[in-house]
């Protein structure tokens, strides 16, 4: 399968999720990853799976990622197999009036997942991966489960 990981990171959470999807997933297949910026229109073409990736900014998608699915056609994901992650803050480290104002604005992956429908996807398999708000790292374990939830896509 020909696989292509779009993400957007500020501080390489995020980054780190995508990388470890596409070591897992470069085992049996043909997965590249690339940030945002660096995705030209002839990119999606030819991919089987596109994943996109992006931190939970204010319950939405970063605006290069808005800015990329915005600009590709109509049908662009039209036929693919489509999945897409966020990273946000880890919620029982936060306190408790932060905890509320960011359920209440959800989670970018749901806004991904709008916008990838717009653009032809149907199935759009989703994920949520957790950084600690306290020591700014991923959560332990998060790397392990990016690679378990990779290979479940290619199921
Ligand atoms: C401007 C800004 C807004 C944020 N808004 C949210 C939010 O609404 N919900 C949340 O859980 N985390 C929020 N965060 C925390 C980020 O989701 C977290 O830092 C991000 O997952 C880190 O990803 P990165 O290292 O790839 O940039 C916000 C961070 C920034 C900088």
């Amino acid at each position: 399968m020909n696989i292509l990981i779009i993400f957007d990171s500020l501080y390489g959470h995020t980054e780190k999720i995508a990388h470890a999807m596409q070591e897992e997933l470069s085992k049996d297949h043909e997965a590249r990853m690339e940030h945002v910026l660096n995705i030209g229109l002839g990119d999606l073409a030819h991919i089987d799976l596109v994943v996109i990736g992006s931190p939970t900014h204010g319950g939405y998608e970063t605006e290069d990622i808005k800015v990329f699915l915005d600009g590709i056609s109509d049908n662009a994901l039209r036929g693919k197999r489509t999945a897409a992650f966020d990273t946000s803050v880890v919620k029982e480290k936060q306190n408790p009036i932060l905890g509320k104002i960011i359920d209440w604005f959800g989670h970018a992956v749901n806004r991904v997942e709008g916008e990838m429908i717009e653009k032809g996807a149907t199935n759009v398999q989703k994920e949520s991966f957790l950084v600690d708000g306290e020591t700014e790292m991923l959560k332990e374990g998060e790397l392990e489960r990016a690679k378990a939830w990779a290979r479940e896509l290619v199921n």
